[in-house]
């Protein structure tokens, strides 16, 4: 389960976070399948258990994913999709029917779904009782009691907990964050066999419909023999989109800094891990923190003590801890902070390590005090009733409405394509300056040259390119045999001449074989 099932030699995935089916859709076909996205990454269990339509109490007016908890304290937190408590397939993101619709429509085009499945757990413990959740399904979080699915309290793991509270209070012990409750949430037992077996069958509800794999949350709170044995239910993938035997590509949310006995080693036999640490590394290495320097990335992969490359799966920032206090807490670089975020993401996108995803983000209202964002549970753009509002294509290619759409930026989906075309060329002709300006090719595909010191680079390097004339990705594009940024010159013995001015719109250059004149 570590091939990642991508079509027509695509690299990255993009988490369109809190997007709905329908925009989900449009996008695979207008955008992310034109511009070499391999996949999507749609949110918390897009349906869920097999879809056991109890009598709708209501038709709630907004649709909500993956049956969770509607949650109004604070008012429809981003977080809510992490509840589930039923699983049929309805949500703030659309009806089944979409869902279904999405996943036909984003696989036509060679686009691929994985969805993030949040198995650990169900709704908070004090998640009350009734129909306050996404599609009207009852629930009694108090009683344990999950009828939709069904789950009852001896499906969870109350008895396992030795902790007082029956809350994970030391991430120090191991027993302890498998066990018990992650922040007041219904633990699952995935020893018992009738867990074992409704998980398995949700996901593989989900392979059928289409999906090419999953995004498994929270995984460091489950035992990894607990998910060999559901990941070793899993069905082949749907041969009407994927070779037949083809296996579930599975991504694990291993959330691990150092520091805790818990490590993604433990996990990426199964499938691969994410790398926290590449974020919050690359974070504090481009803000310049404690003399760190981007020449330190020379060896970046090896002696940063990072996961095989082939086992991770790397991206700048997350929908977590893009708000501050997640993994990496203040050194990750996000949208707020564009221009250096750019200058993340053509590192990320060039350097050959990991599985890379894109992050496509919301804005909100961030009022941080004291060092916390006091918004950081703000959800997506949405009307007053609590649905989410389309997604607002602006005639520049840009969102609007709130949409960040990183994944639109040029320079962005540039570097996407970037990776795209060296896919498989080895890192050479590195050279550093010792301080903050580095440059590196793939093989005789492409290359790309930073500037993040406070000085302007000029330099004439080996690009390791054939000669000719070259448009860099970053400030324009080749337009119809045109160029409409800067243009570099590569004569017949390889070598170029880059000057990067720090005050440029962006601090680096990327030519590749595709953007040759
Ligand atoms: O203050 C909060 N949470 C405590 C600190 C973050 O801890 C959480 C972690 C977490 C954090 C750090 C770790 O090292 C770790 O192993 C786990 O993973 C989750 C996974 C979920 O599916 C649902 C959750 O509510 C959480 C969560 O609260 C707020 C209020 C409740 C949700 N939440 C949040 O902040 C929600 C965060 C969240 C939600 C979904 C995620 O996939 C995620 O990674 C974080
Ligand atoms: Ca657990």
């Amino acid at each position: 389960q570590h091939h990642c099932q991508m079509k027509h030699g695509r690299t990255s995935i993009v988490h369109l976070f809190e997007w709905r089916w329908a925009d989900v859709a449009k996008e695979c076909e207008q955008y992310l399948a034109p511009n070499g996205f391999g996949g999507v990454q749609g949110h918390t269990g897009a349906g869920a258990y097999p879809s056991i339509h109890l009598a709708k109490g209501r038709n709630t007016p907004w649709t909500l994913d993956s049956e969770n908890m509607v949650v109004t304290k604070p008012w429809r937190p981003w977080w809510e999709r992490y509840q589930p408590v039923s699983h049929n397939m309805c949500s703030r993101s659309g009806t089944e029917q979409e869902l279904r619709d999405m996943i036909s429509r984003c696989n036509a085009v060679g686009v691929n779904i994985y969805v993030d499945a949040v198995i650990n757990h169900m709704c908070s413990c004090e998640g009350g009782v009734g129909r306050h959740s996404t599609c009207g399904s009852y629930f009694n979080a108090s009683k344990e009691e999950f009828p939709s699915v069904p789950f009852s309290a001896k499906d969870f793991n109350d008895r396992k907990c030795k902790t007082q509270s029956g809350n994970i209070e030391n991430y120090q012990d191991k027993y302890q964050v498998r066990d018990c409750r992650l922040v007041g949430l219904l633990d699952l037992n995935h020893r018992r066999e009738h867990v074992r077996e409704k998980v398995a069958e949700y996901m593989n509800a989900l392979i059928d419909m289409g999906v090419a794999g999953f995004r498994v949350d929270a995984c460091k709170h489950m035992w990894p023999e607990d998910l060999h044995v559901i990941y070793s239910r899993l069905h082949n993938l749907n041969s009407t989109w994927f070779p037949a035997g083809s296996k579930p590509f599975i991504y694990q949310e291993v959330i691990d800094l150092g520091g805790e006995p818990i490590t993604a080693g433990e996990y990426y036999e199964m499938g691969r891990v994410t790398e926290f640490k590449y974020g919050a590394r690359l974070g504090t290495v481009i803000r310049k923190w404690n003399g760190e320097k981007l020449s330190d990335l020379k060896n970046w992969s090896d002696d940063w003590d990072l996961m095989p490359s082939d086992k991770a799966l790397v991206f700048v920032d997350n929908h977590d801890n893009q708000r501050g206090h997640g993994a990496g807490g203040r050194s990750i670089l996000t949208f707020w902070e564009p221009r250096l975020y750019r200058l993340a993401m053509g590192f990320m996108l060039a350097y050959p390590y990991g599985m890379t995803r894109v992050m496509s983000s919301y804005r909100w209202n961030r009022q941080i005090i004291g060092g916390k964002d006091q918004n950081d549970w703000m959800g997506p753009p949405s009307f007053p009733d609590g649905s989410t509002k389309p997604v607002h294509i602006t005639p520049d290619g840009g969102c609007g409405d709130g949409w960040v759409c990183e994944h639109r930026w040029p320079q962005i989906r540039n570097m996407v394509i970037f990776r795209n075309v060296v896919n498989g060329q080895p890192l050479c002709n590195w050279w550093d300056n010792g301080s903050n300006q580095i440059a590196f090719g793939r093989g005789n595909h492409g290359f790309i040259v930073i500037n993040n010191d406070d000085w302007t680079l000029d330099e004439t390097l080996d690009t390791g390119l054939a000669s000719g004339m070259y448009c860099d990705v970053i400030s324009g594009q080749k337009v119809g045999g045109r160029c409409t940024g800067k243009q570099v010159t590569v004569g017949a013995d390889g070598k170029a001449h880059f000057k990067i001015g720090c005050s440029d719109h962006d601090p680096l250059v990327a030519i590749h074989r595709n953007s040759k004149l």
